[in-house]
């Protein structure tokens, strides 16, 4: 079932004597549940793309609709959004951090206590309510982040490279625990990463973007037998290396019509 949809989108940012052309008709559907991956060359628009998703700003041209529904203004989307740093008050404490959402969106929040708790054993972090950021690792914050993220019941969750600042042991138990938890909520999610390995072994589509203006280049889907996996697994599995493969060797040639 088509979820979410992006029709004919073009973005150009406009400043005081440049025009630059971020994005070039774009088409896409996603459907619900979906994990899908942006990756493509430094520049190529993924986080513009994301961004407009995010409802952050309007496209040039064209429209994004969730279930029908254009995103913009719609007060009945609501949009998570997880980035390369954790963003996490210091000095909040982890409790407060978590129910900040339920919070200004008035929702839940005499539940608040009630959800941190069911998110953070959700994230394998129980009983740190009262503790501070600080008290933990990058790893843990992340963790913290993702329950943040999850406690306002988001439509759609928007991971833009949320693991490139994690040390590798850190980003593959990450990798796995977003996983495993987004699908136990049924999450619809959309990643943006540079790690190409990372991208087939969460996803169930990827999207290759070409050069700026990026457009979208060609859609790869994963063999349905790795998508039950953890990303763990999906890594030690013999699609796995076939399609790295075919995806590097077009990321290659991408980055050679942008050089020439
Ligand atoms: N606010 C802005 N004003 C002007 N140009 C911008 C702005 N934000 C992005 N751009 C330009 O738009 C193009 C697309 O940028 P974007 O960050 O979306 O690409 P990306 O694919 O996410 O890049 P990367 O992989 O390097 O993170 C780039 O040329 C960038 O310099």
């Amino acid at each position: 079932m088509e979820f979410l949809t992006v029709s004919n989108v073009h973005h150009t940012y406009f400043s005081k004597d440049t025009a630059t052309e971020a994005l070039q008709d774009i088409h896409l559907s996603i459907n619900k549940g979906e994990f899908i991956s942006f990756i493509g060359p430094s520049g190529c628009g993924k986080t513009t793309l994301l961004s407009i998703i995010a409802g952050l700003f309007p496209p040039t041209i064209g429209t994004v609709s969730i279930e029908g529904q254009s995103i913009f203004g719609n007060e009945h989307v609501s949009i998570g959004y997880m980035l390369q740093q954790d963003y996490l008050f210091p000095w909040k404490t982890i409790e407060e951090n978590i129910t900040l959402g339920l919070n200004i969106l008035n929702k839940d929040k005499e539940r608040g206590e009630e959800v941190t708790s069911r998110l953070l054993n959700a994230v394998g972090l129980p009983n740190i309510e009262k503790k501070y950021p600080k008290e933990l690792s990058g790893g843990m914050r992340q963790r913290v982040a993702l329950a943040r993220t999850l406690a306002v019941d988001p439509t759609i969750l928007l991971l833009d490279e949320p693991f490139s600042a994690l040390d590798y042991q850190s980003k593959l138990k990450l990798e796995d625990l977003v996983s495993e938890t987004l699908k136990k909520f049924g999450k619809t999610a959309i990643l943006v990463t540079h790690d190409l390995g990372e991208a087939i072994a969460m996803s169930d589509r990827i999207f290759l973007f070409s050069p700026r203006p990026g457009k979208l280049h060609k859609t790869f889907e994963v063999p349905e037998e790795m998508r039950t996996l953890t990303p763990f697994e999906a890594r030690a599995h013999p699609h796995y290396s076939t399609l790295f493969q075919m995806i590097w060797k077009e990321l290659e040639s991408l980055e050679h019509t942008k050089t020439t």
